[in-house]
């Protein structure tokens, strides 16, 4: 259903602070993800795994370096031409509860209307009941948001950007509040669609089995860039969160698999 190619995305630099003269809470961070990569954000809360996902759908503007967008400045681009490539799924819930499900998963169109107001017409429509399919989300169109649990509006705000039609998708932490079938089928929906994805994540054997790539933060500072073998190693993963990390290979899912220890005093 999405029309749009996928989005390289490239950091260059990226570094971000609240007020001159005060630390970093994001230090200089340089990577290059091409389409239709899955990247991981993961690190010790604080980290800065939220500001970075600010960056990238311009929440803020970078204290220094650039973040390009299929080869664009995303701060040379206007806020719509980033609202038609870029779309996030965030924590904070919306206060639309007297919306329809369908009427909010609607609003994903808005970038793409031209002049005032213009409704969308039967592409639209479709691309609406496409995302609301997607998301399993046909039985709860006109029910109305505030009567729905946290696990079905996550699924509802993923609809929505689907509906956006975006090359670059942002999650920030997808899986919360979802039950364990609801987490493995949103796990399933991020490797399907053909979309560059950047989500943070929590779960480091979600992030592993699920990413192209993974960054690991601390402290604002890149530990690792790169696929989870090689940077969710027992001595990265145990630097970043203070832990004794232990990774096992479990032979009957022919998986890595990361358990977490506290340090002995
Ligand atoms: N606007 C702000 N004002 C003050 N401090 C901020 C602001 N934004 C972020 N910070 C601080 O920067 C650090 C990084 O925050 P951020 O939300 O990016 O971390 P995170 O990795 O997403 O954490 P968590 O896993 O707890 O959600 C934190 O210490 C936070 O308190």
């Amino acid at each position: 259903m999405t029309a749009q190619a996928a989005a390289g995305l490239e950091l260059e630099g990226v570094s971000w602070t609240l007020k001159k003269g005060t630390s970093p809470i994001l230090m200089e961070t340089t990577l290059a993800l091409n389409p239709g990569r899955v990247l991981g954000i993961v690190g010790p809360n604080g980290a800065g795994k939220t500001t970075l996902l600010r960056l990238l759908y311009r929440y803020y503007r970078p204290t220094s370096g650039r973040v390009w967008l299929d080869g664009e400045d995303i701060w040379r681009m206007s806020a719509r031409n980033v609202a038609r490539k870029v779309a996030a799924v965030l924590q904070e819930q919306p206060t639309d509860f007297a919306l329809t499900v369908r009427e909010i998963v609607a609003l994903g169109r808005t970038p793409h209307r031209s002049g005032l107001g213009g409704f969308g017409g039967a592409r639209d429509a479709e691309i609406v009941d496409g995302a609301l399919d997607r998301l399993a989300l046909r039985g709860f169109a006109d029910r109305h948001l505030g009567t729905l649990s946290g696990g079905e509006r996550q699924r509802v705000m993923v609809a929505r950007a689907l509906a956006q039609e975006p090359g670059l998708l942002i999650l920030d932490e997808p899986t919360n509040h979802l039950d364990i079938r609801h987490q493995l089928e949103v796990l399933r929906l991020i490797r399907d669609l053909p979309l560059t994805i950047v989500t943070s994540l929590h779960d480091l054997n979600m992030a592993a089995g699920v990413c192209d790539d993974v960054l690991l933060l601390k402290s604002g500072r890149t530990l690792g860039f790169g696929p989870p073998h090689t940077v969710l190693c027992e001595a990265s993963v145990s630097r970043a969160f203070d832990v004794d990390a232990r990774r096992d290979h479990l032979s009957l899912s022919a998986t890595d698999h990361l358990t977490f220890h506290l340090q002995e005093e």
